[in-house]
Formats: C-alpha cells, sequence, structure tokens
C-alpha cells in the first residue's frame, strides 16, 4: 500500500529535509528523477525528429525542478527549450541552465515551438498551486511530463481547473500527495511515479492508503495456504444473492453470473418466482434459497459460530431487488447477523442504520451515498460529496457502522473509525450499466472464501478485512475493466466474460 499525505504533512517533512541537505540538493535530486522519466518517455515513443523538450517554467521552486531538469536533458545532447510564465524564475536553477547551454526565454516570444516539441514538461506550479493561477493553452495531442503536480489541479483537494494542463505522466516528490488520487486529479495526472527523495515520513501517519495492483494481490495472498487445494466447495465458501424484482429480473442474473465466473465454492439465490427459471436457466450452477432455508442457514450458522457447518458463509444483497418492498423477515434476519455482507443497489434502501454487528460493506454511488445519508438524517449536496468524498463516506460508515466503499472513477474505501483506502486501478469504460453488479458479485465472493477472510469457520470478519478485500474487489474490477477495454466496447456481460482470466490473473 502507497501511504498518501496532505500538501502541510509534505511541507512539514521538506522542511526538515531542506535543513538537513539543503534546498539547492534537494531540488537536483527531483530533477533527476524528472528528466531520467523524460528520457523515457522519449524513449518509448521515438519521433522521426531529434527529441526536443520544451518546460513551462513558473515562479517558484516548481519552476526551478524544471530548468534543472532541463539543464541535464540538454548535458545529455537532447535539445530543449524553456518557456517563462511569469515575470519571475528560480534565479540559481536559471543560471544552472543557461550555464549548460540552455535558452530561457518568455512564453509570449516562444510559444510558437511547443508545436514543435517531442515532449512538454509542466514546471509551472507544483505544491504552491493557487486557484485561479493562469494557465498556458497547449497545442492538441501534446505528450506533458508533470513536476509534481499537474498545473491547474489542486494537490489537497483533487478539484481541478477546466484548463488545467492534462498530463500522460506525473513524478511526484516526496510522497504521493491526496490531491493526486481524489475528484479530478485520476482524469489528469497519468501515470503517477512517486519519487520519495529519501524523506522520512515515519513519524507521521498517513492521511489515507493507496492500493495498487500489487498491494491487492499482497492482501489477497496474505491468508492463502496450500491447504486450500484440499477443501471441498462447502470449506471454500457459500454465498447467498438475495437479489432480484419483476422490475429488474437481469441485475439478479448479472451479479450472480459473475460470482459463479469467479469461482464461488456454491451460489445460493434468493429471487422472486417469477426470476426464479430465469436464474435457473441463465446460471445453471447456482442453488435456490427460499426464506425458510434463509433462517436455517442462520441458525446454524449460529450453533457453529466457532465451527465450519455454516451452510451459507457469505451475503451480496441488493442487485435488483424493488426497493419499494420492504425486507422479509427472512432477509431482516441476515441484516441482523454476524455474517459477512455486500450491500448493493436497492439493498442500501432497506438496509438499516444505526448499531449492527454484521461485518458488512456498502457499496454506493455518489447519489446512493446520498440518499443514504439523507435516510440517516444527514443532508448533503451532490456537491459536497464531490468536493471531499472521503469525509462524507465516514458519515455513512459511522451511520450505519459498515465499511462504505464509494463507487466512482476513484473508490473510496471508508470504515466507522476514520481509516480509509483509496483505489485509482479502473477505467473509464466501467460506467456501464450493470458493471456495479459485476462487482458485488466479486466482493461477495471474496467475503465468502475463508482463505480471503481469513476466518475459521464463521468467526466475525474484522473491518480492516472487510476493508481490504473491498479494495482488492475495486481492483479486479477496475482491471477487468481495463482488459475488457482493450478489445473493444464494454458491457456488464462481457466483463463477466473476461472475468476467469482476470481472477487467475490475480491468483485464483
Ligand atoms: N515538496 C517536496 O518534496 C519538494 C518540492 N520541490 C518542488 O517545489 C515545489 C513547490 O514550490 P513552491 O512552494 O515554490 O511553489 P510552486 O512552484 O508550486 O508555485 C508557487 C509559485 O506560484 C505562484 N502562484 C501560485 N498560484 C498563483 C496564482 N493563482 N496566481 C499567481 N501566481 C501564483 C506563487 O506566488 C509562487 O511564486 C513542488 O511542487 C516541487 O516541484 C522540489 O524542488 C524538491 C522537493
Ligand atoms: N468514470 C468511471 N471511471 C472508472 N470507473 C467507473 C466510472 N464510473 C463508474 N465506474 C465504476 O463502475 C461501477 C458502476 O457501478 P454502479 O453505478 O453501481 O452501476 P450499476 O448500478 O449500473 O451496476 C462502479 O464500480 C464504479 O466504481
Amino acid at each position: 500500500m502507497i501511504p498518501v499525505y496532505s500538501v502541510a504533512q509534505i511541507r512539514a517533512v521538506e522542511a526538515q529535509e531542506i535543513s538537513k541537505r539543503g534546498e539547492a540538493s534537494l531540488m537536483k535530486q527531483a530533477a533527476a528523477e524528472l528528466a531520467s522519466t523524460a528520457a523515457t518517455m522519449l524513449a518509448e515513443k521515438p519521433g522521426t525528429e531529434p527529441a526536443f523538450v520544451i518546460a513551462l517554467i513558473g515562479p517558484g521552486n516548481n519552476g526551478g525542478d524544471g530548468l534543472y531538469a532541463l539543464a541535464q536533458l540538454q548535458e545529455q545532447g537532447i535539445s530543449t527549450l524553456a518557456l517563462q510564465f511569469g515575470d519571475q524564475v528560480h534565479a540559481e536553477a536559471a543560471t544552472a541552465y543557461q550555464s549548460a547551454g540552455g535558452t530561457l526565454t518568455d512564453y509570449s516570444d516562444g510559444q510558437s515551438e511547443l508545436a514543435n516539441a517531442s515532449l512538454v514538461i509542466d514546471a509551472l506550479y507544483g505544491l504552491g498551486y493557487r486557484t485561479g493561477s493562469p494557465l498556458p493553452t497547449l497545442p492538441a495531442h501534446s505528450r506533458v511530463l508533470a513536476c509534481d503536480v499537474p498545473s491547474g489541479l489542486h494537490p489537497d483537494t483533487g478539484v481541478a481547473e477546466d484548463n488545467v494542463l492534462r498530463a500522460e505522466r506525473t513524478v511526484t516528490f516526496g510522497a504521493m500527495k491526496s490531491g493526486l488520487l481524489t475528484v479530478d486529479a485520476p482524469l489528469v495526472t497519468g501515470e503517477i511515479t512517486i519519487a520519495g527523495l529519501g524523506f522520512d515520513f515515519s513519524a507521521v501517519a498517513p492521511e489515507t492508503q493507496l492500493v495498487d495492483e500489487a498491494a491487492a494481490q499482497e492482501l489477497l495472498d496474505e491468508h492463502r495456504s496450500w491447504r486450500d487445494a484440499g477443501r471441498h466447495k462447502y470449506q471454500r465458501g457459500v454465498l447467498g444473492l438475495i437479489a432480484g424484482s419483476d422490475l429488474y429480473p437481469g441485475a439478479a442474473q448479472l451479479t450472480a453470473k459473475a460470482a459463479v465466473n469467479c469461482g464461488v465454492g456454491l451460489l445460493r439465490t434468493h429471487v422472486p418466482d417469477s426470476v426464479r427459471p430465469l436464474v435457473a436457466v441463465s446460471v445453471p450452477e447456482s442453488v435456490p434459497l427460499d426464506d425458510q432455508q434463509i433462517k436455517e442457514a442462520l441458525s446454524s450458522s449460529r450453533r457453529h459460530l466457532h465451527g465450519k457447518g455454516a451452510k451459507i458463509s457469505a451475503w451480496a444483497i441488493g442487485p435488483g431487488l424493488d426497493g419499494r418492498t420492504p425486507p422479509t423477515g427472512a432477509i431482516a434476519e441476515v441484516f441482523a447477523s454476524r455474517q459477512p455482507a455486500v450491500i448493493d443497489a436497492s439493498g442500501l434502501e432497506v438496509v438499516p442504520t444505526g448499531p449492527s454487528e454484521q461485518p458488512r460493506v456498502l457499496t454506493p454511488h455518489a447519489k446512493e451515498l446520498r440518499m443514504l445519508l439523507g435516510r440517516a438524517g444527514v443532508k448533503v449536496t451532490p456537491d459536497e460529496i464531490a468536493q471531499d468524498p472521503i469525509r462524507w463516506t465516514r458519515w455513512a460508515a459511522l451511520a450505519y457502522n459498515a465499511v462504505v466503499l464509494l463507487k466512482g472513477p476513484t473508490s473510496y474505501i471508508v470504515a466507522p473509525n476514520g481509516s480509509s483506502l483509496v483505489v485509482t486501478h479502473s477505467s473509464p469504460q466501467l460506467a456501464t450499466a450493470g458493471s456495479g453488479d459485476v462487482l458485488t458479485g466479486i466482493l461477495g465472493y471474496l467475503l465468502s472464501d475463508g482463505s480471503l477472510t481469513g476466518t475459521q469457520g464463521m468467526r466475525t470478519v474484522p473491518n480492516r478485512r472487510i476493508m481490504e478485500l473491498s479494495a482488492c474487489a475495486a481492483i479486479i474490477h477496475g482491471h477487468l475493466g481495463r482488459v475488457t477495454a482493450q478489445d473493444g466496447t464494454v458491457s456488464a456481460s462481457r466483463l463477466i466474460d473476461n472475468l476467469p482470466k482476470v481472477m487467475k490473473h490475480f491468483g485464483f
């Protein structure tokens, strides 16, 4: 996992490092990382013309980094140009660049050269960016490498100006900043490289943690054992799916198919009579589950609290339910149980607020989060959620005593105690109807498999593990979106078809 810090935290550590090592030495180190990424980008797409790198130079240290980086590229024999944007420039860095043979000119004089650049380094504004800074417009198709933070993106909030300089890559210094992950950031940073510069964050608690693909793999492997190969289907895990209605018969089938394609030990489906024949045909692997059987399964799990006798190991509740119908007695009992559950879609309209013993994760998108908060008496506007998603997700986590995964281009996973995880490994093509139902199937499966939850029998799954598995589900889902988008447009059905090979990629 990658720790994420606020600008203030990074500034404080930076001040200590400057007092130890001096500002010039830090800037040159940062610049070396920037120059090396620039060289990599040039090598990735060599043009027919010799490489020509232009840096846009702002008034502060961000501009200084850009000038030192250009100096290093110039010394490597790459042709460069520095365009000064504004009336100030970092004096020492400018001298170093000019001594290396580089030309520093005013933006308005050299602007026309931008059309010839093989790469543009955006060293206008970094941590010191204030909303409303003037920003240049680059020629379409410019390849942009951002120094520390794309200019026009607020490094703390992740809110971007309309004319933000969208980057293909960002090299960020010291540590990952919260503003590089939230709100608009994932749409404008491109691939992020962290140049740690040896900063010591050991005494600083991160604001949140970014879960990347490698971290997800480690989390998935945490409790796996060679003994897993000897399990039968019930030991592997049984997922109970409560879903579907006359109104939405498709969603239940999508979630059921997704869970089956993940490789669930056994899927039991509780759907209305009208949906049952559809599920029987489209998901023949699933076994129906009626109200009486739910009660028996819950009673069996209560009796075998620390044993292996439970018939259902986790629940997925909500896809395609008719939210106008209050939950039946059996479903209310599931909510009151201690069995892990993922609750999505219309399940969010009926999940009770207040204290709960159930280890559960709610998976709203922003509109559903607003509805959840409204049910708990908290009024919030869509804008307020967009500006501070972790804060409002935490309110819901507290109100429902649950882990909450807020879906969107970035997924925020927050526990009632305020700890949070962030996932940005995703794909814009996931914004298609039914893709959330697929996520519910994936997460339901992860919660049902004892070798992933790390529980023996039906011992309660701690919130931390629920959070980690939720992050893993978001990563698997995001990866699935990327893989599926590689060879065509994305639909929920196509996501499901690709699930077996993506699960294999994650060691299943
Ligand atoms: N934090 C770190 O770990 C390190 C930071 N370094 C660099 O230092 C940068 C921060 O440097 P600075 O603090 O000088 O800040 P910046 O260089 O990001 O920008 C601040 C400058 O832009 C001007 N500015 C900002 N908003 C404006 C507006 N709305 N209108 C007009 N002018 C505006 C400010 O007046 C100031 O002169 C980082 O982003 C990074 O590139 C590196 O040199 C070394 C390591
Ligand atoms: N622009 C986007 N970029 C990346 N992922 C997205 C984007 N929009 C939505 N998603 C993801 O797609 C899924 C959509 O879920 P949801 O809104 O519940 O869809 P549905 O209800 O139609 O199944 C979520 O996992 C969400 O994180």
